[in-house]
């Protein structure tokens, strides 16, 4: 990153001073705080940590600046939602001089970002390569469009496995999500052709099968504000749970009610439910939610571009007073709401962008308290 291109008192020396953005805190709390950006893979490797007097500086990666469902105040929250055991984390997000610190490794290889930013320039600028790629478990996925050769392809992933940390495989999604069960097509690039991995986000663990089912590491911060609000009463409906994570990050609740329609999510479901001891809490069922009959405080509706079609259900299955965190894909979150109008009374108690859909659409979040069903009323 380069800012702060300053002319020199009239000497017309254009000065780039390269700055890092740091996280300020004191050394009790350094541990934590160095573990969980490691967990979002945020801590800046390439220097090493300062220590000065009682404070601990970590470098962050650049990708704070770059990702679009990452934001400094969404890094807050999560680091400011995992007290220490002495209680409040104390820290700061700060700037400091790339000088500032040490480099870990002067031979250190150059990253993946590196690499497409000295060898692709071009095509990153007209967008048939994105900076961005998704790292599920040990598997990566890159976007390259279809307009990049074959040979092209395969080269970028034989890079991408060799200079990001700890790859198997390297596949680039060769189409959108799609279908009922929202899955898109992959093209594998290098290494192993095994589709199934074990991600972790926010203290669980899931198996992710990236072929046959949904999944999007870039909601772990949402799923995380979610989980912020589980209370131990809470009775949870996800509606459209794909592997579980939401369900999984509700594992304070009460009862957790797992629908999807897609075999393959609801066997790897089970295995998760295992895999994080949630056998008596969460009820995975195998079905179209049009056809469950069921009650609950907290829905979960996470199926953006369909969302619309299911608000009647979603109002069937909630509690008066009970609470929808409904998901959709809009220029405008006011479309969400003017939904709702038409339907029941209610009380918006958030409301966000989680990401950006395509240039000119988000995904949003609308949580609403849902005060009245009018429409159950009436039945
Ligand atoms: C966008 S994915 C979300 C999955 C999961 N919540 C997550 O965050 O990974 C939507 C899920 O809804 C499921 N689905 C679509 N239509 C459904 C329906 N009528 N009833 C139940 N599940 C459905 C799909 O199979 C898919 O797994």
């Amino acid at each position: 990153m380069k800012i702060n291109g300053e002319k020199n008192n009239g000497n017309n020396i254009i000065q780039d001073i390269k700055t890092i953005k740091t996280i300020k805190t004191n050394l009790k709390n350094g541990e934590l705080i160095r573990r969980l950006l490691l967990d979002y893979n945020l801590l800046n490797k390439d220097y090493k940590l300062k220590k000065s007097n009682n404070d601990l500086y970590l470098p962050l990666n650049k990708e704070l600046e770059e990702m679009e469902d990452i934001n400094e105040n969404d890094l807050k929250n999560v680091i400011s939602q995992n007290k220490s055991q002495n209680g409040i984390i104390e820290f700061e997000i700060i700037t400091l001089k790339e000088s500032d610190f040490e480099k870990s490794n002067g031979k250190k290889n150059p990253s993946f970002k590196d690499y497409l930013i000295t060898n692709y320039d071009e095509e990153l600028k007209n967008g048939t390569i994105a900076h961005a790629y998704d790292i599920i478990g040990d598997i990566v996925i890159l976007q390259i469009s279809d307009e990049i050769s074959k040979e092209e392809r395969l080269k970028l992933g034989e890079k991408a496995k060799e200079l990001i940390p700890s790859v198997r495989a390297v596949f680039r999604r060769e189409s959108d999500v799609k279908g009922e069960y929202r899955v898109r097509d992959l093209e594998h690039l290098a290494g192993e052709k095994d589709t199934l991995t074990l991600y972790k986000e926010n203290g669980y663990k899931l198996y992710v099968d990236v072929a046959k089912v949904y999944f999007s590491p870039r909601l772990s911060w949402e799923r995380n504000r979610i989980m912020q609000k589980i209370e131990k009463d809470d009775i949870i409906i996800d509606m459209f749970c794909g592997v579980g994570p939401y369900s999984i990050a509700c594992k304070d609740a009460k009862k957790i009610y797992s629908i999807d329609v897609n075999p393959e999510a609801i066997k790897l479901l089970k295995e998760n439910i295992k895999l994080n001891n949630l056998e008596n809490k969460i009820i995975p069922i195998l079905e179209d939610v049009r056809k469950v009959n069921l009650k609950g405080n907290r829905i979960i509706m996470n199926l953006p571009k369909y969302a619309n079609q299911f608000v009647d259900k979603a109002l069937e299955l909630v509690e008066d007073g009970g609470t929808i965190h409904y998901y959709m894909v809009g220029a405008d979150l006011n479309e969400g709401i003017e939904l709702f109008k038409s339907k029941c009374d209610f009380e918006v108690l958030e409301s966000r962008v989680v990401k950006s859909y395509s240039p000119r659409e988000y995904v949003f979040v609308i949580d609403f308290k849902i005060i009245k069903n009018n429409k159950n009323n009436k039945e």
